[in-house]
This record gives C-alpha cells, sequence and structure tokens, in this order.
C-alpha cells in the first residue's frame, strides 16, 4: 500500500474538473499523452484511497466555441464542436485511467451511444457506487455553457462534497496571474468575492450554479504530479470558495 492508499480522505465523492489546456502540457495545443498519463495516475491514486471521483474535461486545448464565433463562425455550431472537443479528451482520459488500473465509464451529454453510454443521473451514482470512475463528456449538452458550469451542474446532481478545478495556476488570484505577475493570490474566498471582484478563474453561471447548493469549490494546479491527491489530504498551494463565516 502506498502513502497515498494510507491517509483517510477528507471527502467521500468529488468532482474534479480537468481543465483542456491542463491536458497539453507544454505543447501550443491539442493533448500531450505523458501529461494525461500523469493526470490519470494522480486520479487513479486518490480513487484508490476510496474516495468516490468523477470527472468533467474541458476542450480548450482543441475547440473553443467562443473563439471560432470571434472569427465569424455561428457560435451555436462553435460551440458543439467545443462539446465534441471534450468527448475527444474524454476517451483519451478514459484509455489512461484503465492503463491506470481504474475501472471507468464515460457517460456524454449528447448521445453519441457507439462510443459512450448517455448520461443518466441514477446511473452515474451508481457507477460511483461500484468504484468506477466516471467521466462526463460533451459537457452539459447546451450551447453557451462552459465546462465548468457543466462541472458545477453534475458536481450538484452527484451530490458531490467538493468540486475541484484542476488548472494551470495555483489558486485564485486578483487578477488573472498568466498576465498579471503582481496579482496577489487568495487562500480562500466566498462566492460573492469571486462575483462581485469579477475573478475570471471560472465562469458566473458555475459559481453562482455552487452558491445556492452550498458546493465548496477548490482551485489548484494539475500540473504537478500527485497534486489532485495533495489537495485532497489538504496539502499544497489551491484557493478554496466557500460561503461567508
Ligand atoms: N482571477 C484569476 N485567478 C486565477 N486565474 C485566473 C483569474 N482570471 C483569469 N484566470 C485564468 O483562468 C484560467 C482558468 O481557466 P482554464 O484554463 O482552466 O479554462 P477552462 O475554460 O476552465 O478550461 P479549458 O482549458 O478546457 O478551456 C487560468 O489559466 C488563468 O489564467
Ligand atoms: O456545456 C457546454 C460545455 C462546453 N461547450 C463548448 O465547448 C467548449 C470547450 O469547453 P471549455 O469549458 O471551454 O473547456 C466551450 O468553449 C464551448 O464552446 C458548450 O457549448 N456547452
Amino acid at each position: 500500500m502506498s502513502d497515498e492508499t494510507k491517509k483517510s480522505p477528507e471527502y467521500k465523492r468529488v468532482l474534479l474538473k480537468v481543465s483542456g489546456e491542463a491536458l497539453m502540457g507544454n505543447g501550443p495545443s491539442g493533448v500531450d499523452p505523458e501529461m494525461v498519463d500523469m493526470v490519470a495516475a494522480d486520479i487513479a491514486a486518490v480513487a484508490a484511497t476510496g474516495v468516490q471521483v468523477c470527472l468533467v474535461v474541458g476542450g480548450g486545448n482543441i475547440f473553443r466555441g467562443l473563439a471560432a464565433a470571434a472569427k465569424g463562425m455561428d457560435r451555436a455550431q462553435g460551440d458543439y464542436a467545443g462539446m465534441l472537443a471534450t468527448v475527444i479528451n474524454a476517451l483519451m482520459l478514459q484509455n489512461a485511467l484503465e492503463r491506470n488500473g481504474v475501472e471507468t465509464r464515460v457517460m456524454t451529454a449528447i448521445q453519441m451511444a457507439s462510443i459512450a453510454e448517455p448520461y443518466i443521473r441514477r446511473r452515474a451514482v451508481r457507477h460511483m457506487e461500484k468504484g468506477r470512475v466516471v467521466i462526463f463528456a460533451a459537457g452539459t449538452g447546451n450551447p453557451f455553457f462552459t465546462t465548468d458550469t457543466a462541472a458545477a451542474l453534475r458536481a450538484n446532481e452527484m451530490e458531490c462534497d467538493a468540486l475541484l478545478k484542476g488548472t494551470q495556476v495555483d489558486g485564485v488570484y486578483s487578477a488573472d496571474p498568466r498576465r498579471n505577475p503582481d496579482a496577489e493570490r487568495y487562500a480562500q474566498l466566498t462566492y460573492m468575492d469571486v462575483l462581485s471582484r469579477d475573478l475570471n478563474v471560472m465562469d458566473a453561471a458555475a459559481i453562482s450554479l455552487a452558491r445556492e447548493n452550498h458546493l465548496p469549490i477548490i482551485v489548484f494546479n494539475m500540473h504537478a504530479p500527485g497534486a489532485f491527491g495533495a489537495v485532497m489530504r489538504g496539502e499544497g498551494r489551491f484557493t478554496r470558495i466557500i460561503e461567508a463565516g
């Protein structure tokens, strides 16, 4: 038994949002197989502790509807392409998880029954109860949304104890730290802080959905090996978004 599996987890069921960009590694776009393997090993170690894990994966490493719309594409059409991008990432992650010995199911919000199960809430819960890692793909299934909102939606539906957002930065800052190196990092914020100060680490719809359902959000950097496991043990650097008090 590894050190990771000896520790008692703080949460019983969590949803991890894996940003598509995090899967690029150091590349300019697409998927870095080494990075996918690293993320999968991290998830496998957490699942081995007995925590029920489900995933929402982004698609920003492949296609974003908003970016395509800025160049003249119809927004809704671009968003459907973006949702398909998340399915590509989900299949890559599923394969890497299975190579790490984890039983998985991909469930899609847009039906594509030849490659994945359709999303059915009670089935997803049952998969997790059986110890399977469920990967929710194709976002919410609706254009004009993001996978952050899909993550908050599914985390609420699955009655998760927390939503962990694994991304490129080690928490929420006073401004985008990739553009402003002087930005200050916060250890803890309220949902209202994030909304009223327009801290764009996550979209407002996702924050509002989490707030209405008292779902804690934890933002952390996905790039270091074992980062997800560390956050689950309350270690490392992250920002917790909760209610006041
Ligand atoms: N106040 C802020 N604090 C932290 N990060 C911020 C802030 N404002 C903007 N960001 C940016 O938000 C990004 C987080 O979004 P992320 O790249 O995970 O996008 P996503 O849409 O969730 O996923 P994908 O990569 O799949 O599109 C960080 O990389 C960071 O540069
Ligand atoms: O519910 C959803 C989720 C996503 N989209 C589209 O997919 C891309 C990729 O998702 P990211 O959250 O940016 O990683 C997104 O830009 C949207 O175009 C969607 O339409 N609906």
